[in-house]
């Protein structure tokens, strides 16, 4: 079931996907990598797309940014200007020349996306600076480090100021402190009023930035909300039961309580969603409780929980 939680206001949206759909050749014959897909992106937010290696994150976002054609389904773009519209940094920092030079790079992608060239090398010079890599303007792109790389794949994303951004794993191989100013970073062209997508396998990241949160298992959008309420307001609430003693091996209840899909570690029992709690209460009674609370979910949590819940589903 999925979670009644309010969607925003899709007048406001700056990009709307609806219902994509996307397959590949696979043998004789096709895999379904995204099966129905429909998102929004707002101006001053970040959504961020989690999701299992393999869920279709990267092809959804190829398809937003227009970079790969759907096989159904539409996205529908609301702003001026539509190509110099968004700015993109793809898995494995592919979109930057490796031959030309990190500020180079820069210059050629800001004057493409209708800079002067004075205004793309002051840009690019900002830029560098702002990712920590002032120091390297003039060395080939073949010849950085991975997360200079990455980290010159983002200032090249940006060069031109678009109104959309579509972040692709930006933390792949940059180190910590480079994490931490991309996390940083993230927060500010927020603030300036873009609009951001980010696919990321970093929880803790996307919990600290995203304002909204789509969870994609198997091509399609098993989860979708505002993050603050996925976490709080879902049926998929967690609830900690304490027990005053330990179930046995030999007890039926335990049984039970699995094929509800509870976990029972010692004396405390986990239970996702209100409904269940009241069956799983009936199922203890008369056991001595100590107590019953709502746990707060991480996103980790309720990301490991879904997929639990899914695989559940198809395995039993
Ligand atoms: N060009 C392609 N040709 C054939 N199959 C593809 C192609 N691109 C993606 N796929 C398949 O489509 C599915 C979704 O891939 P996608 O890269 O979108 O997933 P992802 O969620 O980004 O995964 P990851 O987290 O590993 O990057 C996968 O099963 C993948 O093997």
């Amino acid at each position: 079931m999925k979670p009644n939680i309010q969607t925003p206001d899709p007048s406001r949206a700056i990009l709307q996907a609806h219902d994509l759909h996307k397959r590949y050749p696979k043998g004789k014959g096709w895999l379904e990598a995204l099966k129905g897909v429909s998102l929004g992106l707002y101006p001053r937010e970040i959504l961020t797309l989690l999701g299992p290696n393999g869920a279709g994150k990267t092809t959804a976002v190829k398809i937003l940014a227009g970079l790969v054609e759907p096989d159904g389904g539409r996205v529908e773009v609301q702003v001026e200007g539509k190509r110099t519209w968004m700015g993109a940094v793809l898995e494995g920092s592919r979109n930057l020349y490796w031959r030309l030079s990190a500020l180079e790079n820069l210059i050629y992608f800001g004057t493409l996306r209708g800079l002067n060239p004075k205004e793309a090398r002051r840009r690019g010079l900002e830029l560098l600076e702002t990712v920590g890599l002032e120091g390297k303007a003039h060395q080939t792109v073949g010849t950085l480090s991975r997360g200079q790389q990455q980290r010159t794949a983002l200032a090249a994303a940006l060069v031109h100021d678009p109104p959309v951004l579509f972040l692709d794993e930006p933390t792949l191989g940059v180190d910590l402190e480079a994490q931490e100013a991309i996390r940083a970073w993230l927060l500010r062209l927020k603030e300036e009023g873009k609009a951001i997508l980010l696919t990321t396998h970093q929880l803790d990241l996307a919990e600290a930035v995203a304002d909204r949160v789509a969870i994609l298992l198997e091509g399609e959008v098993a989860l979708e909300g505002r993050t603050q309420e996925v976490l709080k307001g879902s049926p998929r609430a967690v609830y900690r039961i304490e027990l005053g003693l330990t179930l046995g091996i030999g007890d039926s209840r335990l049984a039970q309580l699995q094929a509800l899909g509870a976990e029972v570690e010692g004396k405390v029992v986990r239970v996702v969603g209100e409904e269940t709690l009241w069956e799983v209460l009936r199922i203890l009674d008369p056991l001595p409780l100590e107590r019953v609370e709502q746990e707060s979910l991480s996103l980790a949590g309720l990301f490991w929980r879904v997929l639990r819940e899914r695989r559940r589903q198809c395995f039993g």
